[in-house]
């Protein structure tokens, strides 16, 4: 029997929402030790069969029959009643096409039970019962998958990303016919990343910039979009999973390649990043729908903005990158983005950076120590953020500040590790 579990990181995008989207710009993206777990154990069965379960949802678990005898290898759902999850299903497709470029039913292969465990923070958590000092790592929430407030951190790249990892570990090990300590090496996590980018686009049904798997994978980074040309004839839809006969080796050529290569990025140790949840949540896709058309009919104004905004994010990665930048100017420069977020607000007229938010950000901006402060990604009612001092006084602030607002501070943190085998999953 083999085990391996594999853990990735959630996500801050701390400047560069939107802009990202086009390779010309680049974001500043912090990874989260908020982490995404996937634990796959080999079964003595050879059914060709997945069971996949998420124990922290009602009613999260999927059983998938792999069909061998199509080109390329399709994967369905066993119970039909179920509700679909694609980013699991379109992993599987794309990790056993990956492997199993041949299509046969591999000699060596064994079914398959996968465990998906998520830290707390991803989701808004209820009030903590009085007799209770903490929840368990991984809470049960009592409602279904669907129906969860999440923070914003990255739950679908996480967990696509140390779900796919594992699975390619594993399957590795049972094609091994010395099978040694699982291991994720540079060239090993490149083709993990490539293939959690085409999964996890395909499941959401478009290309987005993958900033988000891009951190799950490599952590911290400065993050340019890869071209999305190179994946486009790769998605698939996950209900029939058509494509052509020689897409296992197109998948395989694509996928050995490195794409955009990331910039890592350490938060500088004088600096606290703090997150507070507002039990709120945003419909990225969506606004990012409107922001575009925005753009296509103000191409000047858009391009104008665009482009003093990332004067400030470029500024903003070389002051952190080369530990020259001031305090002070470090704040003009998270001030700025602030207002040109502002402006986007009011231009476009969808809530990047809502009312409710801008009220308690500008008391947070006022606390002594304060450098940075915003709503990450596309804005919202997503979890904000705050860079301080690394100083007892002004982080005792903010949590007040925080307390007094309903805003609940998060247990999170900067990581700068990205993907990782994990040893001894508690
Ligand atoms: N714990 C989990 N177990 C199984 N599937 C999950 C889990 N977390 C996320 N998913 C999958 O990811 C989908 C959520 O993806 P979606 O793109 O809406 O979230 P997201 O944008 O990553 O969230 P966030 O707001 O945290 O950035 C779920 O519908 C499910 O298919
Ligand atoms: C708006 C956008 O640039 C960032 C979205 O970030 P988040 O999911 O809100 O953290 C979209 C994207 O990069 O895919």
């Amino acid at each position: 029997m083999y085990i391996s579990t594999c853990s990735a990181p959630g996500k801050v995008l701390l400047a560069g929402g939107y802009i990202v989207l086009d390779p010309q710009y680049s974001g500043l993206v912090v990874g989260l030790d908020a982490k995404g777990y996937a634990t796959t154990t080999t079964l003595s069965s050879r059914q060709g069969l997945l069971h996949v379960k998420s124990p922290q949802f009602i009613d999260a678990e999927w059983l998938y029959r792999v069909d061998w005898s199509s080109s390329p290898i399709r994967v369905f759902q066993k119970d039909e009643k179920q509700s679909p999850n694609p980013f699991v299903q379109l992993a599987i497709f794309y990790i056993l096409n990956y492997i199993f470029p041949s299509g046969k039913h591999p000699e060596e292969w064994r079914d398959l039970n996968v465990i998906i465990q998520v830290d707390n923070s991803y989701y808004h958590q209820p009030e903590l019962p009085k007799d209770l000092h903490a929840y368990p790592k991984f809470n049960f929430l009592n409602c279904k998958l669907h129906e969860v407030k999440k923070t914003g951190l990255g739950s679908s790249a996480a967990m696509i990303t140390s779900f796919i990892s594992s699975l390619f570990l594993t399957l590795n090990q049972l094609s091994d016919k010395n099978p040694a300590q699982p291991q994720l090496t540079i060239p090993s996590k490149t083709i993990i990343h490539n293939l959690s980018q085409i999964a996890h686009c395909a499941a959401q049904g478009k290309v987005g910039s993958g900033f988000d798997v891009g951190a799950a994978v490599w952590g911290s980074c400065i993050y340019r979009r890869f071209d999305p040309q190179l994946i486009q004839h790769l998605l698939v839809d996950p209900t029939h999973q058509l494509a052509g006969e020689n897409f296992s080796n197109e998948l395989r050529h694509i996928i050995s390649k490195e794409w955009s290569p990331v910039k890592p990025f350490t938060l500088p140790s004088q600096y606290r990043l703090l997150m507070g949840d507002v039990a709120g949540g945003s419909g990225t896709p969506g606004m990012v729908k409107k922001v575009q058309k925005w753009q296509k009919e103000n191409k000047a104004d858009s391009q104008k903005l665009f482009d003093d905004l990332y004067g400030h994010v470029s500024t903003l990665q070389q002051l952190f990158v080369s530990a020259t930048g001031s305090s002070v100017d470090l704040r003009n420069h998270f001030q700025s983005i602030r207002k040109i977020l502002q402006s986007l607000t009011s231009k476009v007229n969808v809530d990047i950076e809502p009312e409710a938010q801008s009220k308690i950000l500008d008391k947070l901006e006022a606390i002594e120590g304060v450098i940075g402060t915003g709503v990450p990604g596309a804005g919202g009612f997503d979890a904000q953020f705050c860079i301080l001092q690394n100083e007892k006084h002004g982080i005792e602030k903010v949590i007040n500040l925080w307390n007094s607002s309903s805003v609940t501070p998060m247990q999170v943190g900067p990581t700068d590790a990205g993907l990782s085998v994990v040893d001894n999953l508690q």
